[in-house]
Formats: structure tokens, C-alpha cells, sequence
């Protein structure tokens, strides 16, 4: 009894994804030797869901609520995924936006217990034995981030970590991902957060982030020992700062299974939300001027994506690039700025086009907004309250039906607030943000829910798609199918009062018509195997991994 049945008992009762805790029954705790381990009761699962929500409201605090929940993530992984999935949306803000903000600050202070890999730059000789000291051997999806563009909330280096895992959890959750073919990971290059290099208690190597050519090179010894590793694998790079964002899904796009959830994924849910609104406001993408502010990474993917969306709904691609227009700290992006990168240039307005405002210097928002009749007004740009007053009544004094998204994460960093939007609009506006807000109050007392309007909408799915059809890259066709069935499944299309995009509640069976649609895509492509609507629902389906004893 000693030796084989301690061993096997310890496996079964502290393994967080075999172990069932105190719902172990009166013969399995015979049968796996753990008698007098556990209080007497058996209880359910739905016992021990009910139990866990209790102790999530019992903390004072959402940060503490984010804790409990990560260290029943560690513990238990089936009844962690049991109590998310009882309540979406109550659990969705804990694990992720805005919470995990707070979480990747106080990382270090909070350090329980490792999960994933955390590849250090001054351990850079390893990379192919560190990728194989992974937990488990088959993985299907990787978040890495290497912590320099954290939501809004600028660099956390190692804290960064908080996102790939909480990005994962989504990932099985609602893309039905098994958990345990999941890793995150960080790629620790140091930091330039001060406050982090002063700390005494950082976990991360204490150093100022590396030069770009080491970083550049500590990126492709990381593919590299990926694509050696684990050939098969979705490579999903997430929260990488603008400088580094682009090029390297540039690299490695044509390379690997890979895409940037900031860039693609942004731009797909942001396109999906646009659909609804642009029906319900009785228009079309090609008719209006569109806004961006914020020149990253995330704000260009969405404008790429808008501009290709104008071109297919039949406007020339220099007709549809007039129409798109992209503020940054400085003011317009203009082609006599020396200040621009090739994705932002794309994004240029000629001097000419703007010389009759009469303008000093470059046109800030509030100059776009007051010159032209704008119809959507995007922000991307981390900067809080960027929407002010005075920016919304005059757009809407311009248009019926003002379509305004204030995206930015956390919710500290939105550039609006939805009831401040409502109010200034006189309830016309039709309002998305990034992270979740409390719905908008009308007279006759009936609440309208605020679109989530975040790339939680769109991952998941893909990487479900791609798992189930087993594609081998993601191509921007397969990132626009899953734009256009995001698109039709807003509730708007069919009640005007009704918001932009699906409810929590339905997010998962909107995932298997996200999925759906990007693994046929992906078949067409020629990225996927051949396979028939049929064999992929079926693919889909089995795919799915749910929680449960
Ligand atoms: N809703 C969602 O699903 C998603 C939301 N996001 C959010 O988008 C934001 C931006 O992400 P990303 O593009 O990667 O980040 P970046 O930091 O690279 O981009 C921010 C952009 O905004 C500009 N900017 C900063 N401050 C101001 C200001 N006061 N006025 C006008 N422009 C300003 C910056 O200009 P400059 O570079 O010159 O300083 C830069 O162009 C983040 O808050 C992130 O959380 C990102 C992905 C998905
Ligand atoms: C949602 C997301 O990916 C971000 O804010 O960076
Ligand atoms: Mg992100």
C-alpha cells in the first residue's frame, strides 16, 4: 500500500485535471486509497459550483475574486471551467478585462504557483529543453506575449504572463480548447518599467528590455524551437508592443500556423459589430467616413480590415483609403509626417486633402470631426475620455444614428463612457466597447445592454477552427469568415434595439458558426484538408472539450 498507493492517491487527488475534490464518491475514495483525505461529504459538481460562486462574492474585492478563481484554476481545472461557465457573464470580467489588468501589475506579489513556460532571455541556450519541460506533451493552441504591451497599461514584463493565461481559459471556455492542450507562455526580455526593475519582490529577469536584433533573434530561436517541437501547434502572439507587432506576424505568417489576436482578432470582432451597426443605422461601410484613433497595431489592423470591407462593397481602393481616417498622439496622419511607419503611411492623407480646414499644424480629432460628416468614430488608442463632450455632439449633430467604439482595455483606458456617449447623444449613438460596462438606463426603465466589443469574440473560434479542420496557416479570408459570422449573428439585425453583438450567454454556439465558417474558409484556401460541411461540424463538435467528472 505504501508506495504504489501513496503515489497513485496523490496523482488522482492534486492532479488539477484528474482531480474531482470532495465529489470523489465513497467508492472511489476505496478504490484510489484516499479514505480519510477528505471531509466525509460527497458532494456534486453543481454542489461545488454553487460553493465556489459563494466564495467569489464572499471577496471584497474583484482582484481578490480573480485570485480565488486562478487558484482553483491550479486546483481544479473541471470545476474551475464549471464555474465559469455557470455564469459567463459575472466570471468573464473577474478572468479577464479589466480585472486581469489589476492581475498582471501585481503579478509578482501574487505568484502562487508556475504555469506555462517562462522563456528568459539569459537562458536563451535552452529554448528546445525549456519548450520540452511543458506539462504536457500535445498542444493545440500557445498564447505568448513577451509583456511589453499590456492591454493599455503599457509594459509589465513578466506580470505580462496574466494574459496568455487568461487568454487560454477563453480559449476552453468558449472555443471548447481542452485545457490541457494549452500553454502560455512569456518571453521574458526584460522590461522598461521602472517600477518593476525597482522592485525588490520582481520575478522577471531585472534588466531593460534587450536591443532589437538580440530580440529579433530570441524570436525566431523561439519559433524555430516551436516549429521543432511542435510542428502542428496555433501559434497566437498577443499583446506585443506596435514596433514589434507587425513585423513579426509579417515573419512568420507565411511560416506557421500563427496569427496576432491584437491585429487580426481586433479587427474581425470590430468588423463583425460594424455590420449591425451600419443595418441598423441604414448604411453602408462604403458610405461613411470612418475614424480611427490610435495608430498601433490594433488601431491599423481594424482600418486594414474596414478598408478592405469598403473595397468589397465596391469602392476603389483609393476611394476607400479617402475615407479612412487615423489620429494618433500627435494629430492626422499625413503623408508629410516622417514620423510613420509603412502600415500607418497606408493610412496617409495627403496635406491637400485637409489644407481648406484651416488648420495649424496636423488636425486633431476634434478638427476630423467638426471638417467632415463622420459616421464611425473607433478608438484604439489607450487614451482615456479621448471622446470628449464636445467631440460627440458634434459628430452627432452631423448624423442620425452616430456610430461611436470606444475600445480601449481596461476599462480606465476606454476613450468614452457608454452613458456619457448615450447622454450626449440623445440616445442615438450606437455604442461597442472593449471592456464590459454596466448596460444603458432609459426612462421607461428597461436596460440596454453595452456590446462587449472585443477579440474574446473571435480567438476562441479560430482556434477551434483550426484545430478541428487542421489547418495549417490562418489567412486573412479565414480571419474575414470569421468577421461576417460574428457579423450575422448580432442581435441588432433583427431588433434595432437590441445590441451589437450576441449575448454571453450564446457565445459558445456562436464560436461553432465562427468556427464553421473559418474552417470552410480555410478548406477553400487550400490550408485545410479537404472536408465537407458535414465531416466539419462533426470536427468541430468532437473537438470540444467541456468540463465535467
Ligand atoms: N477591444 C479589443 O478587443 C482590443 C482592444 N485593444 C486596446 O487597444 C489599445 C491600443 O492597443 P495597441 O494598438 O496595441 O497599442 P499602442 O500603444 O501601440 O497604440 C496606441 C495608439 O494610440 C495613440 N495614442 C496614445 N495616446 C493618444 C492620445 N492621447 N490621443 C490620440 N492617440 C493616442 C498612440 O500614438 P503614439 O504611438 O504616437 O503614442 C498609438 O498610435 C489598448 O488599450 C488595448 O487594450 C487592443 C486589442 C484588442
Ligand atoms: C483585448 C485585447 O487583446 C487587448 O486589449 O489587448
Ligand atoms: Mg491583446
Amino acid at each position: 500500500m505504501e508506495s504504489a498507493g501513496t503515489g497513485r492517491r496523490e496523482d488522482i487527488l492534486t492532479d488539477p485535471m484528474r482531480t474531482k475534490g470532495t465529489a470523489f464518491t465513497a467508492e472511489e475514495r476505496r478504490e484510489y486509497g484516499l479514505l480519510g483525505l477528505l471531509p466525509h461529504t460527497v458532494t456534486t459538481l453543481e454542489e461545488q459550483v454553487g460553493r465556489c460562486w459563494g466564495e467569489v462574492h464572499r471577496q471584497a474585492t474583484d482582484l481578490q475574486r480573480y485570485v480565488y478563481l486562478r487558484s482553483l484554476q491550479d486546483r481544479n481545472e473541471h470545476l474551475f471551467y464549471s464555474v465559469l461557465a455557470a455564469d459567463v457573464p459575472t466570471a468573464l470580467p473577474l478572468v479577464y478585462t479589466p480585472t486581469v489588468a489589476e492581475g498582471c501589475r501585481r503579478f509578482s506579489a501574487l505568484w502562487r504557483r508556475p504555469r506555462g513556460l517562462y522563456l528568459a532571455w539569459p537562458d536563451r541556450a535552452h529554448l528546445p529543453e525549456m519548450l520540452r519541460n511543458r506539462q504536457h506533451d500535445e498542444v493545440d493552441v500557445i498564447v505568448v506575449t513577451d509583456g511589453q504591451r499590456i492591454l493599455g497599461i503599457g509594459d509589465q514584463g513578466v506580470g505580462g504572463m496574466g494574459i496568455p493565461v487568461g487568454k487560454l481559459s477563453l480559449y476552453t471556455l468558449i472555443g471548447g480548447i481542452d485545457p490541457a492542450r494549452t500553454l502560455p507562455i512569456l518571453l521574458d526580455v526584460g522590461t522598461d518599467n521602472a517600477d518593476l526593475l525597482d522592485d525588490p519582490y520582481y520575478l522577471g529577469w531585472r534588466h531593460r528590455r534587450i536591443d532589437d536584433e538580440d530580440y529579433h533573434a530570441f524570436v525566431e530561436d523561439f519559433v524555430s524551437a516551436v516549429e521543432d517541437e511542435m510542428p502542428d501547434v496555433l501559434l497566437q502572439w498577443e499583446d506585443f508592443a506596435t514596433p514589434h507587432a507587425a513585423p513579426i506576424l509579417a515573419r512568420y505568417r507565411d511560416r506557421l500556423l500563427t496569427f496576432n489576436d491584437d491585429i487580426q482578432g481586433t479587427a474581425a470582432v470590430a468588423l463583425g459589430a460594424l455590420q449591425g451597426a451600419t443595418d441598423v443605422a441604414g448604411t453602408r461601410l462604403a458610405d461613411q467616413q470612418v475614424v480611427m484613433l490610435g495608430a498601433g497595431s490594433a488601431g491599423i489592423g481594424v482600418m486594414e480590415m474596414v478598408r478592405q470591407e469598403m473595397v468589397d462593397e465596391g469602392l476603389a481602393p483609393d476611394e476607400a483609403r479617402a475615407r479612412c481616417w487615423v489620429v494618433d498622439v500627435r494629430g492626422l496622419l499625413t503623408s508629410d509626417r516622417d514620423d510613420l511607419s509603412d502600415d500607418q503611411r497606408a493610412f496617409a492623407h495627403d496635406p491637400a486633402d485637409v489644407a481648406d480646414w484651416g488648420v495649424t499644424g496636423l488636425p486633431s480629432l476634434a478638427d476630423v470631426v467638426e471638417h467632415l460628416t463622420v459616421g464611425v468614430l473607433l478608438g484604439l488608442s489607450t487614451a482615456q475620455g479621448a471622446f470628449t463632450e464636445d467631440i460627440v455632439r458634434t459628430m452627432a449633430a452631423k448624423v442620425d444614428r452616430p456610430i461611436v467604439f470606444p475600445l480601449s482595455n481596461p476599462t480606465s483606458n476606454a476613450e468614452a463612457r457608454p452613458a456619457d456617449v448615450d447622454e450626449w447623444t440623445d440616445g442615438r449613438a450606437l455604442i461597442a466597447t472593449g471592456s464590459p460596462f454596466p448596460p444603458l438606463q432609459r426612462d421607461h426603465g428597461e436596460d440596454v445592454p453595452v456590446a462587449q466589443c472585443n477579440n474574446v469574440y473571435i480567438f476562441p473560434a479560430v482556434g477551434l477552427a483550426v484545430t478541428a479542420a487542421r489547418a495549417t496557416r490562418v489567412t486573412d479570408a479565414m480571419m474575414r469568415a470569421a468577421a461576417r459570422a460574428l457579423g450575422d449573428a448580432s442581435p441588432a439585425l433583427s431588433d434595432s434595439r437590441a445590441p451589437l453583438l450576441p449575448a454571453w450567454a450564446q457565445v459558445r454556439d456562436v464560436a461553432d458558426d465562427i468556427a464553421l465558417a473559418v474552417a470552410r474558409r480555410a478548406v477553400v484556401d487550400g490550408v485545410a484538408p479537404q472536408a465537407s460541411d458535414d465531416e466539419l461540424r462533426a470536427a468541430i463538435r468532437t473537438t470540444r472539450w467541456a468540463p465535467g467528472y
